[in-house]
């Protein structure tokens, strides 16, 4: 297509986004699709929960194109973004010979649906690039497209992962809304949106091809509201929390209710003992690339992935400011911050807080001599040393008397920021209780700051959709209903937290304060697309022994 076509384009459809709905049953493609056409790269995916939105532009027209997740649950909200649409785009996976019907019947539902009788409807039959997949003329046929006699469709054979396919099917897609625009408003008929798109030209740069970068991106679980809008594109606000949804909640529970093999009894208690080493392990993978540019870990910790700004992944703004909050108001504070790595929180809490010293452990004795070996550290200032959580002997209390340390006022605050989803649910009662103990000896008691992931967060239903959750070593370490227990690679322990688990923990022990759940939509650029983030958050109150 030459340049004085695209200027037609442009003086045809001006500035005007046109809405795209990419549909299809889940683990179609849609959403690898819609980054390789935006992106020009292939991400990892989830199964999306909720949808993503992308603009993009191609051959001078712009899309706001919208990937809506195709899990059952979340199939019966498709037709509430289907307002305003002007092409549906039809992803199907080549390979799915079993639900071809299925698929036939959703598309039909969707087709029929008024709001977008007049969209031309673009099928891909994706996934070409695997052998013995269904050619686009047997897919017609499995799907019926003859039955749209009224309407315009086209089916092309793709793959998002090699990226064949997707210009010819886009250039029709172009061809056909120009035309379709040609017909409908250059003869001054109107559109069917009663004349909302005007004829104005722009020359402004004719660019052509595949990828464009694109100019915004949102992803959110949203599924109802502001939908249709196009001219208010759903805002991720990555640090709200977002209101519980029905669709979004059922389609997580399907999620992890698939793929449940359990490890064997042996896994579990071997990678219990060998917990220190396992994170010393991770400690030592992740040490070079922490001192040189803070990238240290790969970990999905909260802040950072609420974040849409490039953050670094160890940046744990969030859970610092909740530290600080509660120690700003103490003077010369004491905090015990118990797991503190290679101490990403310990040392913006001593800028931020100047009169604070800080007693800090952790479990990993390289861990704790990073901390010791950063620019910063301030003996002064700061008590490090290693210490097991799940062990009695030496108590955690010895720590805090050794010289000159047990000069400081006792500590009134305790941190507890994603440590006890590494250690075995068995035991979180009892090391609640040691913290619990040892605020409970001050005579005004003390706070316990507690954040960690919470159940179906999207690092536990990775758990359960990756390629290979089906045969590999399970990941999941128990099947006890409700304990939400999992290994990861590196096989450090991972748990995900239900608000009324730790209620339940904290009423036991006589501790103030509810927890509750922060659900986030955010977008890691880097690594992943589709963040369904979930953590669970308390500040529990511990009374003083009377
Ligand atoms: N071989 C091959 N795999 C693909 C292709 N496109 C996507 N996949 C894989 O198919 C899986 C599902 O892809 P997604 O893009 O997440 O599927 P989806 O349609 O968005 O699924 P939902 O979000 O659950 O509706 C991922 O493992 C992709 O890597 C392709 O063209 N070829
Ligand atoms: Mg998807």
């Amino acid at each position: 297509m030459g340049v004085a076509f695209s200027s037609l384009w442009s003086s045809l459809f001006g500035s005007k986004e046109l809405k795209i709905c990419i549909l299809g049953l889940d683990n179609a493609g849609k959403t690898t699709l819609m980054y390789k056409m935006t992106l020009g790269s292939v991400v990892s995916t989830a199964p999306t929960v909720g949808s993503n939105t992308e603009q993009f532009e191609y051959k001078n027209l712009k899309f706001m194109l919208w990937d809506v997740g195709g899990q059952t649950s979340l199939r019966t909200s498709w037709t509430s973004y289907l307002a305003s649409t002007d092409a549906v785009i039809f992803v199907l996976d080549s390979n799915d010979r079993e639900r071809v019907n299925l698929a036939r019947d959703e598309l039909h539902r969707i087709g029929q649906d008024e709001q977008v009788l007049k969209a031309p409807i673009l099928v891909w039959a994706n996934k070409q690039d695997i052998k013995g997949a269904m050619t686009p003329a047997e897919i017609s046929e499995s799907l019926a497209l003859t039955a749209f006699r009224e309407r315009t469709w086209q089916i092309f054979g793709c793959s998002a992962l090699t990226g064949k396919g997707l210009t010819e099917g886009l250039d029709w897609l172009a061809h056909t809304l120009g035309a379709k625009a040609r017909k409908g408003w250059a003869v001054g008929k109107g559109s069917e949106r009663g004349g909302e798109r005007r004829l104005h030209s722009s020359k402004k740069n004719p660019s052509q091809g595949l990828p464009k970068k694109p100019c915004s991106r949102t992803n959110t679980s949203d599924t109802t509201g502001a939908l249709g809008s196009m001219s208010e594109p759903v805002d991720a606000a990555p640090h709200e929390s977002r209101p519980e949804q029905p669709e979004v909640e059922a389609t997580i529970s399907t999620l992890l209710a698939q793929n449940r093999r359990t490890a064997t009894a042996f896994t579990v208690t071997k990678h219990s003992n060998d917990a220190a080493k396992n994170w010393d392990k991770f400690y030592k993978n992740h040490a070079d690339k922490f001192f040189k540019d803070r990238h240290w870990t790969s970990r999905e910790f909260g802040s950072a992935v609420a974040s849409t700004s490039n953050k670094p992944e160890d940046d744990r703004g969030e859970e610092t400011e909740l530290v600080s909050a509660d120690v700003a108001g103490q003077g010369s504070a004491v905090l015990l911050e118990v797991g503190c790595g290679v101490g990403n929180m310990l040392y913006p809490l001593l800028e931020a807080n100047e009169a604070l010293r800080v007693h800090c452990c952790d479990f990993s004795q390289r861990a704790v001599d990073m901390v010791r070996s950063h620019p910063r550290y301030d003996a002064a200032r700061v008590n490090a040393f290693v210490f097991d959580l799940t062990s009695s002997q030496p108590s955690l209390a010895s720590f805090l008397r050794t010289e000159p340390y047990n000069a400081w006022p006792a500590p009134t605050t305790v941190s507890l920021i994603f440590v006890l989803s590494a250690i075995p649910p068995h035991l979180h009662l009892e090391v609640l209780k040691s913290l619990a103990d040892l605020l409970a000896a001050n005579p005004g008691g003390g706070h316990i700051l507690f954040r960690d992931y919470a159940y179906g967060d999207l690092s536990q239903v990775r758990y359960h959709t990756k390629k290979d959750a089906a045969w590999a070593e399970p990941s999941l370490l128990s099947d006890e209903p409700g304990q939400n227990w999992y290994r990861r690679g590196d096989n450090t322990f991972n748990y995900f937290f239900q608000p009324h688990e730790l209620d339940a923990l904290a009423g036991k022990l006589g501790l103030q304060g509810e927890a509750h759940l922060l659900r986030r939509t955010a977008v890691n650029r880097k690594s992943e697309v589709n963040m369904q983030r979930r953590f669970v958050q308390a500040k529990w109150f511990v009374p003083p022994r009377t």
